[in-house]
């Protein structure tokens, strides 16, 4: 079947990258990956869309060289800029005066049409990689790199930037304890992850938190409360609380920060935090106060960590491209760089199971988990 703008490519010789959704540290390393194997390993040219699918639908590019690359590693954000809205298939426009929205898909394989692209890499999340596994129905030859501090992205065992986040969130929480523990105070710290608890779970483990609440068990505030007034009657004077943006009590809903109407998905999670902190300072008496860790999660220099697996994924994608595995995206499977169809990674989310072990060992370890 003929589709409608579809890039039959030949022999690679050039090829795209782009960045969408929410920035996550790592997303240099995998941009500096992609383009020294692209020009060092196979010879090919590399031009950069900007700000995410944005870049590709208004024809936002630069060349990218060796020397655009260098001193990136390190860097935190996308050198080619980033965003959560712009979906090509669900794209705002004004028409008579009214928004509407409408699928503005072609424009991307004209404009890749004219910068003789001949295959996209697409570093995103579960967002970004829905449209790329669109793109790709409708004839445009991509690969994905999984990318997210949420690290919910189904089909790989880690996205690159959680491993940052998660120490931000842990030397969070290391501050918090020597402060807590001076005032003999309740501290709440509110952490980022949408619908997934990974960063509450894993910095709640590490950090040595009493309470952590995550969106895959809905918590009852009393078994919280029990929890302080407990360690309370041990001579244990203050408490630390993480709190997932996406927690919620049982039978009740996730706090609403803000809608951002453009996007697909317009809820924006927070203020959990606020909630559970009030909740705890009426019932147990005690001093509390509320953290929220909000974007510092997404900022700054990625851990050698996320530099190594953003490397090995810009480099798996390269491979991946020239292989011709369209359609797939990089994945990590145990200690290996593996890859999976985008069907299986798309528009779908990993939860922390309720038998993960992870999980067991904070119930062990004494740690209320809510219920
Ligand atoms: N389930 C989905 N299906 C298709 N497009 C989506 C979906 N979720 C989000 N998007 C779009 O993908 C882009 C990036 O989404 P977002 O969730 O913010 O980032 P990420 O790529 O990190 O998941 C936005 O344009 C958003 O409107
Ligand atoms: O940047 P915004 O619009 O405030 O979005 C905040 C959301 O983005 C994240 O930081 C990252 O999510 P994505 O990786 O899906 O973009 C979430 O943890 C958070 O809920
Ligand atoms: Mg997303």
């Amino acid at each position: 079947m003929e589709v409608k703008g579809q890039v039959t490519p030949g022999k690679i010789k050039r090829i795209g990258v782009l960045t969408g959704g929410g920035d996550a540290p790592g997303l240099n390393a995998v941009i500096r990956a992609v383009v020294k194997t692209a020009i060092r390993e196979y010879g090919l040219s590399v031009v950069g869309f900007l700000n995410g699918f944005g870049g590709l639908i208004k024809n936002q590019a630069r060349e990218l060289s060796e020397k655009d690359v260098v001193g990136i590693l390190p860097r935190g954000g996308t050198i080619l800029g980033t965003t959560n809205r712009d979906n090509p298939f669900h794209y705002p426009v004004i028409k008579g005066g009214k928004k509407e929205f409408v699928d503005v898909s072609d424009r991307i394989f004209e404009n890749v049409s004219i910068h003789g692209v001949d295959a996209l890499v697409i570093i995103g999340g579960d967002g970004s990689l829905a449209i790329a596994k669109e793109l790709y129905a409708k004839g445009l030859p991509v690969v994905g790199v999984p990318k997210t501090i949420d690290n919910d992205l189904l089909a790989t065992d880690q996205t690159f930037g959680f491993d940052t986040a998660l120490t931000t969130a842990t030397e969070a929480l290391d501050k918090l304890h020597t402060t807590a523990e001076s005032h003999h105070r309740v501290m709440v710290l509110e952490v980022m992850g949408r619908y997934a608890g990974w960063i509450a779970l894993a910095a709640g483990v590490a950090g040595g938190a009493d309470v952590i609440l995550i969106p895959e068990i809905p918590y009852d505030i009393k078994k919280v409360i029990d929890q302080i007034n407990q360690r309370e009657m041990q001579g244990k004077k203050f408490s630390i609380v993480v709190v997932a943006e996406g927690a919620r009590p049982v039978g009740g809903e996730m706090v609403v920060h803000k809608r951002v109407e453009d996007s697909f998905d317009p809820i924006r999670l927070g203020g959990i935090g606020n909630v559970v902190s009030q909740q705890v300072e009426e019932a147990t008496g005690k001093e509390t106060r509320v953290t929220v860790l909000g974007h510092l999660q997404r900022g700054g220099s990625p851990s050698a960590y996320d530099r190594i697996l953003a490397t090995r994924y810009g480099t798996g994608a390269v491979r991946l491209l020239m292989e011709k595995r369209f359609g797939e995206m990089v994945c990590l499977q145990g200690a290996t760089i593996s890859s999976v169809p985008l069907e299986e990674a798309a528009g779908k989310i990993r939860q922390v199971p309720l038998n993960s072990d992870l999980l067991l060992s904070a119930r062990q370890l004494g740690i209320c988990l809510g219920d």
